[in-house]
Formats: C-alpha cells, structure tokens, sequence
C-alpha cells in the first residue's frame, strides 16, 4: 500500500500526453518551464548541483530520462546501472524537480519539440550547438543555457571505484 507521500512524489513520473497537458496548464499560469535530460545513472553531487541550479532558472522543472534502452545504445550494455524506475523514482523524490518523463529514442528531440520549454539546459560538458533541441527551442523564444560541471563527479567514476575496490578485495 502506497503512502500518500509516495503517491504524490511518483505522480511526477509521467507519459508525455499528461507531461503535455500539465505544461499547458502551467504555461497558462504563466510558469516559467525548464527542460534538461540525461541518463541520471548513479547520482552523485554533480547531479544534485546541476539540476538545482536548472530548477532556479523557472518556475517548474521537467526531467527527461534516457529510458534503459537508450542508455545502452548510448552509453554500453552494461549500462545503466540503476533501471529506469529506479532512476525515474530518485529524480521523482527530489522536491525541486516536477516532473519526470522517460523517452525511449537516442535524442529528446521529440519530446523537447514537443513541450517547447522556456528554458532547455545541459551541463557545461555540452555546447549550445550540440544540445538536441536547442535550435528548436530558441527559434520558439527560449533559452538554451549549460551548467557548470562540478569536477570529479560522474557515475562512470563511482563505477570505477567500485570495480577497483572489489580488485583490491
Ligand atoms: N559533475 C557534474 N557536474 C554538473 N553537471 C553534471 C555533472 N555530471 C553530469 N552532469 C550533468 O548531468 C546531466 C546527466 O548527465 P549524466 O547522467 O550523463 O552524468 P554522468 O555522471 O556524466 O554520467 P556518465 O558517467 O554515465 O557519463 C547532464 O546534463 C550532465 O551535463
Ligand atoms: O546524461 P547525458 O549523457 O548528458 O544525457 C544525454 O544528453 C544528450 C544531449 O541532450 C545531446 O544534446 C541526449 O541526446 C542523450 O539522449 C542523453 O540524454
């Protein structure tokens, strides 16, 4: 039986016909919308910095999230480590995050067409003219705008140090 809390966090996760709907009740509320997308594997303080400085950009924040197919075409088979609804779940619980939305294709282009944010951002490992969607999104009247990297943290690090502390036995 799930709690109340619990229903209401993983209420944010979402298909994209509700996505779009809450986004135009949002947009006629006159809420400022902020896209970014990843893989979201293992987080780490990159992560939580990252997407805390999206969510100040606007007034609702919107995860899109690489579903486990996508990762492993874009980043190994052995990838993710944490499944979707384990990674949906983890964004879900954070309370500056609105939604989340898994997308199923290499590129969110689709979907970033699709809800047109006032706001698409990626960390500063991307550049505007690399950022699927950003053309999109700034011919619609929006920013694109990347988020400083906080050094020395990637899930592929907490998975090195894994496997080089089980060698060390
Ligand atoms: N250290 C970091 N500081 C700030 N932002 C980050 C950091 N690492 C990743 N991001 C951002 O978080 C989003 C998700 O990235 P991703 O899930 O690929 O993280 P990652 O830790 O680099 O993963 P991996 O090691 O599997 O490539 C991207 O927009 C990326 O720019
Ligand atoms: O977590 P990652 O690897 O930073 O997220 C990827 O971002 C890509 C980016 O948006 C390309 O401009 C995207 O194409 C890919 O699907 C991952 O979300």
């Amino acid at each position: 039986m799930q709690s109340q809390l619990e229903q209401t966090l993983l209420s944010k996760i979402t298909d994209l016909p509700t996505l779009l709907a809450k986004v135009s009740d949002w947009k006629n509320e006159g809420k400022k919308i902020v896209f970014t997308n990843g893989v979201f594997d293992l987080l780490h303080l990159g992560h939580i910095t990252y997407m805390a400085n999206a969510a100040e950009l606007g007034d609702k924040l919107i995860i899109g999230l690489n579903a486990d197919s996508s990762v492993k075409r874009l980043k190994g088979p052995n990838r993710p480590v944490n499944d979707q609804a384990n990674r949906a779940a983890l964004l879900a619980a954070m309370f500056f995050i609105d939604a989340v939305v898994v997308f199923e294709e290499d590129t969110p282009l689709n979907l970033i067409t699709a809800v047109l944010p006032d706001v698409l951002v990626k960390g500063a490992d991307y550049t505007v003219e690399n950022i699927a969607g950003a053309k999109e999104v700034l011919a619609n009247g929006g920013e694109v705008k990347t988020i400083t990297l906080v050094e020395g943290h990637s899930s592929t690090n907490i998975i090195n140090k894994i496997k080089a502390q089980r060698k060390e036995g």
